[in-house]
């Protein structure tokens, strides 16, 4: 039996009496990648920041790594990664300089070139954040969570807006993070990463869980239930041929 790292029973969230979360409850287990899927609006975000401790719930409770929300949120700080908002990289440091810098604040001696070699950035460690390609970004933003060397990391929407080729750079940089040990929960609205990614997937429409299984059972209980595709599916789409024409090498480096 898997053992839960991350256990979320009957979590409720009101903001000024409009429910955003509508006592959900699911465990994420020790070594998986989670995924929390739904339309905009549907609470994936507050939940997460729940978690993260960065937002209070109004009810239900939270225990990462064993540890309780309500009474030691700074021991679930010590075994979380999170992606550190732009707005923090100050502008006049370089990459090397920024992950020394958070190294500072979680209390830790980072080895920066180690963890930027990691995101395979080592070669932009003296440039500025604001000079990256998005892609070089999202696998700094994604460096950030791994500072404190963190059993939990979250990944909030981190292949927005890329290419086919930096997304998926940065799927290869999440299984890697993951098969060295790390469990992840990620927020996506893309099916495929979703379905290429997660072990498990929760589907969260305003405020409630409809569905969490994996991505394979889902499918196969919607093909059981009597769906069929309205049009015959191709054997390749256009993402492919992309890829085909382009190559699969990232070209923002
Ligand atoms: N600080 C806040 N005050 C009031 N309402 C909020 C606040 N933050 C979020 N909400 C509302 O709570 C609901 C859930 O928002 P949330 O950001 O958690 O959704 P989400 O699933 O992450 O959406 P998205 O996919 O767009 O990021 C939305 O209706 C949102 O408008």
């Amino acid at each position: 039996m898997a053992t839960p790292i991350i256990s979320v029973k009957d979590l409720v969230k009101n903001y000024d009496g409009f429910m955003a979360v509508k006592g959900i409850s699911f465990d994420v287990y020790e070594g998986e990648i989670f995924g929390l899927l739904g339309p905009n609006g549907a609470g994936k975000s507050t939940t997460l920041e729940i978690i993260e401790t960065l937002r209070k719930k109004t009810s239900g409770t939270v225990a990462v790594s064993g540890f309780d929300l309500d009474k030691n949120p700074d021991n679930i700080k010590n075994v979380i990664g999170v992606q550190l908002q732009a707005s923090g990289y100050y502008p006049g440091l370089n990459l090397l300089q920024l992950v020394e810098l958070f190294g500072g604040l979680y209390n830790r001696t980072v080895d920066g070139m180690e963890l930027l070699k990691t995101v395979n950035l080592e070669e932009k460690a003296k440039a500025k954040f604001k000079d990256l390609s998005g892609g070089q970004k999202q696998r700094f933003s994604v460096a950030t969570t791994l500072i404190n060397k963190p059993r939990v990391i979250f990944l909030d929407e981190p292949t927005t807006g890329l290419d086919p080729q930096a997304r998926r750079n940065l799927w290869e940089l999440i299984r890697k993070i993951n098969a060295e040990g790390t469990t992840i929960i990620i927020t996506t609205h893309y099916m495929d990463e979703a379905e290429y990614l997660c072990n498990r997937i929760a589907i969260v429409d305003s405020g409630e869980i409809v569905a969490m299984d994996t991505p394979d059972n889902l499918i196969d209980h919607l093909v059981a239930s009597g769906f069929e595709r309205s049009k015959q599916v191709k054997k390749a789409n256009l993402e492919d041929v992309f890829i085909q024409l382009t190559g699969k090498n990232l070209r923002e480096d």
